[in-house]
């Protein structure tokens, strides 16, 4: 079947089965785009679906790419990027005929379908003319639904400030329009309520998206079979040598708002933990991990880019082709070369320095008491998330199964209701708009390459894994995080606001016993600072990386006597 054909038949499919069963139209959606990506239309219908599934972070991402898409045909004759191959593919499907491509269903052996009917399949030969005005009027209604569904999708996030904002921008370009008048309507409202709240720019600007494993993520394994929990253990292993063992664990399910106990869920999910093998005294090193999936924000002491370890200033290493990066020895700069830098090397991005160092210190300042929490503030996370599409890149093998990430702990199952589902912070410009511009730097095309490889499901599915198990190392002097790492086995380490274990992370992640521990105890380690005093800022700041309200041992009695 012609590729224009065989699009036009899966938008029609999908289009049937929208209501019904939305993630069927999902995947006929993402089969068109496999074979179109530059079709803005396309990316608008599975916006649409993705809606009907109720993942409206996935519709921004899908209908911000379709205004993309837009101004590429729009302005196709000026050889843009994306916008020659996009135009002869959006205008040999729409020259389809609706009722012969629903039910013709030819076969590709007869070779009958093979041959261009007149008019149609000239594809790159076709010549370009100036768009007609009905084309023009219909990429317009495109760029007018796909704003519409980028500004109902924020304010259903919470990212109130952006859709007004984005609101605010159709008016301008569509006075005409009153849905938008009524969108930036609402839009102003809520912000409006929150500013009367105290809301600050930033709380404005992030909503909750759904924290979950998507029903198509086929590279996320199985955390809790007996396969997975042997392969794991070969990593525990070797890096507690021999004192720590992997074993699924039953963990009480958090929820966002424990204060009210009505609200608490009985029920516990099952995940992974770390259990100690033998009796291991007080005070003593346990534990060692090292990972090359780590990034400093470059504004103190440098630090090798491969393993965040200190530098001789007299002995360092850089590599050949850049001047950006400096090594600590010759293995690390053969690990990066090997596993990462490639995809990064002489490719300019400051402007994620510039973020990190911006907004590091916005959370530094209201949290200063956290100097020596093991949570990385959100800008070292676009840091993380640029190293591991740079490893992707480079091993030429998908984000999503590359090893420590395939393996970190990114979401559970639902609770059941009434409890409402496990949520990911999310902003329009870190989930998105950072997200295509990373893509860009890195050369990657956000259509065609992304769809299967850099999507935003990827992504935040990268997001979500880097929230949960994230470290950061905190600079002394100023109390900022200056660097951020992912490591397997540390990772499955469960928290406690009255560890037995404590962390300190240099070129590696090391674990020390703060107490006696007995054999086939659980250990843990504390995510935020344990000195913090209070329970409420512990269980704020404990709120991303635990992904609910902690209900340890020390956060109930400690509520119970004081709520
Ligand atoms: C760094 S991972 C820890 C390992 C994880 N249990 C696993 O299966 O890989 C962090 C996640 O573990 C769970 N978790 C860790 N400590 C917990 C606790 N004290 N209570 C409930 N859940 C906890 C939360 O779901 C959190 O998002």
């Amino acid at each position: 079947m012609l590729p224009e054909r065989r699009v036009a038949r899966l938008v029609q499919d999908a289009g049937t089965c929208l209501t019904t069963d939305p993630l069927q139209s999902r995947k006929l959606l993402t089969d068109a785009l496999s074979i179109s990506p530059y079709d803005p239309d396309l990316w608008y219908q599975r916006a649409v679906a993705h809606i009907e599934l109720g993942y409206p972070d996935l519709a921004v991402g899908d209908a911000y790419r379709a205004l993309l898409l837009v101004q590429e045909l729009l302005e196709a004759h000026d050889e843009s990027e994306f916008g020659f191959v996009g135009l002869v593919a959006w205008r040999g499907r729409r020259r389809q005929p609706k009722d012969t491509y629903a039910t013709y269903e030819p076969t590709d052996s007869t070779g009958e379908d093979s041959k261009p009917e007149d008019g149609e399949g000239d594809g790159e030969d076709e010549a370009i003319h100036e768009l007609h005005d009905d084309e023009k009027k219909d990429l317009r209604d495109t760029d007018i639904a796909a704003r519409k569904v980028i500004c109902s999708s924020l304010i259903e996030i919470g990212c109130v400030l952006d859709a007004w904002e984005q609101a605010d921008a159709a008016i301008r370009i569509y006075p005409e329009h009153d849905e938008f008048k009524h969108i930036y309507k609402t839009a102003d409202e809520k912000v409006q309520a929150a500013r009367s709240h105290g809301a600050s720019e930033h709380q404005l600007r992030e909503g909750q998206a759904k924290r979950v494993i998507y029903p198509w993520n086929t590279f996320e394994p199985d955390r809790t079979s007996a396969e997975t929990v042997e392969y794991l253990n070969k990593f525990v292993h070797e890096a507690s040598s021999g004192n720590f063992e992997v074993k699924v664990t039953e963990l009480p399910i958090l929820i966002p708002d424990s204060e009210s106990k009505d609200k608490l869920v009985a029920g516990t999910s099952r995940q992974l933990g770390v259990y100690a093998t033998k009796d291991l005294p007080a005070d003593t090193q346990v534990f060692s991990e090292r990972s090359i999936l780590t990034v400093n924000n470059r504004l103190f002491d440098p630090l090798c880019d491969c393993c965040n370890g200190s530098l001789d200033p007299t002995n360092t290493i850089s590599c050949e082709n850049c001047d950006d990066v400096v090594f600590c020895s010759e293995k690390c700069k053969a690990e990066a070369t090997e596993k990462y830098h490639p995809a990064l090397c002489g490719i300019d991005i400051d402007f994620l320095f510039k973020s990190a160092h911006t907004t590091s210190h916005t959370v530094a300042n209201d949290a200063s008491a956290t100097a020596s929490s093991s949570t990385p503030t959100k800008a070292l996370y676009s840091l993380l998330l640029l190293r591991t599409l740079a490893m992707a890149l480079t091993q030429d093998v998908n984000p999503l199964s590359i090893l420590p990430v395939k393996y970190l702990y990114g979401s559970s199952p639902p609770p059941p209701l009434p409890a409402l589902p496990p949520t990911l912070p999310f902003t329009f410009a870190d989930n998105i708009l950072s997200v295509f511009h990373i893509l860009t730097r890195l050369e990657v095309d956000p259509f065609k390459v992304s769809l299967h490889s850099f999507d935003i499901w990827h992504t935040l599915t990268i997001h979500s894994k880097i929230l949960g198990t994230a470290s950061a190392r905190h600079n002394a002097i100023s109390g900022q995080p200056e660097v951020a790492a992912l490591h397997l086995c540390y990772s499955l380490v469960n928290h406690d606001c009255e560890p037995c274990l404590a962390w300190e992370c240099q070129s590696e992640m090391k674990f020390r016993t703060l107490r006696d521990i007995k054999a086939g105890e659980e250990v843990r380690d504390c995510y935020t600072d344990p000195r913090i005093e209070s329970w409420k800022k512990r269980r704020e700041w404990l709120m991303g990386s635990l992904g609910g309200a902690c209900r340890c041992t020390r956060c109930v009695r400690e509520s119970e006597a004081d709520p």
